[in-house]
């Protein structure tokens, strides 16, 4: 069985417990009480395969400080990410590279799996950030990105948390991959390396 740690990211108010709840339950509850960071456990059937995920929903107001400290840990903990923003909020679009930039540091190395959700597309009338905008950063960014609405739309919901887990899957199966390459590469090196001094000796 698959078994994936997902971390929600993004600033506050942008619908992340929403998002994680949706996911979970399939229902929108309007208003959440949420101070601190919430660790969800679920089972779900992914292309036709069974898996036991984590969701940590974050919470951090500023991404700086101690705050900052705090999502470097839930960083290094998690294996997918899911950076939001809300369609309604400029300041939490604009956090969205830095959070990326920070997924890269901490996890030192490229390509980690990562989708860009812009959430609450159903405020057209509040909307403040162009969906070509949030596409243009995403490609910058090359993270694949989702418009939705948490609210109206569950099935997209699913969608985007499905298409992370397979990123997630993928990663997983690369890293298996070379793990296993790996004993015949160092049996490759010692051979050439044996080779080498002998037909060093031969030399002498
Ligand atoms: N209209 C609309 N409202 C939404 C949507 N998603 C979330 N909301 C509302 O936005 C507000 C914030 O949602 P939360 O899920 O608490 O946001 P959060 O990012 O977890 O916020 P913090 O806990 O402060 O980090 C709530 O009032 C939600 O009901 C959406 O798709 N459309």
């Amino acid at each position: 069985m698959l078994k994936a740690k997902l971390v929600v990211l993004g600033l506050e108010n942008c619908g992340k417990t929403a998002l994680c709840v949706r996911y979970i339950t399939k229902r929108f509850i309007g208003e959440y009480e949420h101070k601190r960071e919430v660790t969800y456990r679920c089972k779900k059937i992914v292309d036709k395969e069974a898996v036991e995920l984590e969701i940590l929903d974050t919470n951090n107001k500023e991404c700086v400080g101690s705050a900052a400290c705090s999502l470097e840990s839930s960083i290094r903990w998690g294996e997918g990410f899911l950076i939001m923003y809300s369609v309604t909020d400029r300041s939490s679009f604009e956090a969205v590279s830095g959070l990326k930039r920070l997924i890269d540091h901490v996890k030192q190395t490229l390509g980690v799996p990562t989708v860009i959700v812009a959430n609450k597309c159903d405020m057209e009338n509040g909307r403040v950030v162009r969906t070509e905008e949030g596409q243009a950063l995403a490609a910058d960014l090359r993270s694949r990105f989702f418009e939705l609405s948490v609210a109206e739309d569950s099935a997209s919901v699913e969608a985007v948390v499905t298409q992370l887990l397979r990123e997630v899957r993928q990663e997983l199966q690369r890293h298996l991959l070379a793990m296993d390459k790996r004993p015949r590469m160092q049996q490759m090196r010692h051979a050439l390396k044996n080779k080498l001094t002998r037909s060093k000796t031969m030399q002498w």
